[in-house]
């Protein structure tokens, strides 16, 4: 058995101060008994524009918010998910929207960038284009192993494709990582629908660490989960900043996989006849 826990914050322009709210909820999972602790999307920095990211995010090796993760894992002895850090490009022109996997020795020993970017049109303030400013990642799907347990990497808009959550149970993830900036337009109606979709159809637990709260006039939807292979709800934030815990047990992975063998199950569909 071991301690998952979500840290639900309310990420601004100003790092110092999200860099404050880091350590001060990492500090308060940590003495709660947390093991791995996931930051939500968007942990370093969320910008109004984000035409500005590539201007105000760092390089990956300067990026104050993932040296202060390596130093609370090391400090605390827990492995960390940065949720994703905002990280500017080699060129410069664009960030990663970037997943850390941070051993208790403060080493960085899984990294993702979002595959899927959130270009969207939801009409108003739902009119989004992330890939402007947001590359997606190139190096496809990771699956790393963290406190014993198999981990799958996701970021938020990642959540609608569910073939990513497929290959990476079959590929051995038991945990699913998907840690968002939801839309407070889709949170309602998809939010916990999705996540608890995931689950279900892939067996595996998920940890979903959400930005809540307005700033800059910008608003995210909060409702951080934990999630059981069965789909059960194991802890759920409201819309304020704090941190949320569950024991996540990798043989009820097995067991429900064994109950619900879908994984072992999937069928080419090949071409799809028109019948009439
Ligand atoms: O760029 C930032 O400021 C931080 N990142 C985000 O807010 C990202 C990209 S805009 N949000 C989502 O992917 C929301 C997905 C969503 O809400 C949905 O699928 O309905």
């Amino acid at each position: 058995m071991t301690v998952f826990a979500a840290i639900q914050m309310c990420s601004t322009a100003d790092v110092v101060q999200n860099n404050r709210t880091i350590a001060a909820l990492m500090r308060e999972a940590a003495a709660q008994g947390a093991q791995v602790v996931s930051l939500p999307e968007a942990a370093n920095i969320l910008l109004k524009d984000q035409m500005d990211y590539p201007r105000l995010c760092q390089d990956e090796g300067a990026d104050t918010t993932l040296a202060l993760c390596r130093q609370l894992a090391d400090e605390l002895g827990i492995w960390v998910h940065t949720g994703s850090l905002l990280v500017r490009t080699p060129n410069g022109d664009r960030v990663w929207n970037r997943s850390h996997v941070i051993s208790p020795a403060g080493q960085v020993t899984a990294r993702y960038d979002k595959i899927h970017t959130f270009d969207v049109a939801l009409g108003g303030a739902g009119d989004f284009i992330e890939s402007r400013a947001v590359a997606p990642g190139e190096a496809g799907a990771v699956i790393c192993t963290a406190a014993g347990h198999c981990l799958g990497l996701s970021i938020c808009y990642d959540l609608r494709f569910p073939y990513l959550f497929r290959a990476l149970a079959a590929a051995g993830a038991g945990v699913l990582m998907i840690p968002a900036s939801f839309s407070p337009i889709t949170g309602p109606l998809h939010w916990e629908t999705l996540l608890r979709a995931r689950a279900i159809e892939t067996g595996s637990y998920v940890v979903a660490a959400a930005q809540c709260g307005i700033r800059d006039g910008v608003a995210t939807y909060g409702q951080s989960r934990i999630i059981s292979p069965m789909g059960e709800i194991l802890a759920a934030t409201g819309d304020a900043p704090g941190v949320i815990l569950a024991q996540i047990d990798a043989a009820e992975v097995a067991r429900t996989r064994a109950r619900l063998p879908v994984l072992s199950q999937t069928r080419e569909i090949g071409e799809v006849t028109h019948a009439n």
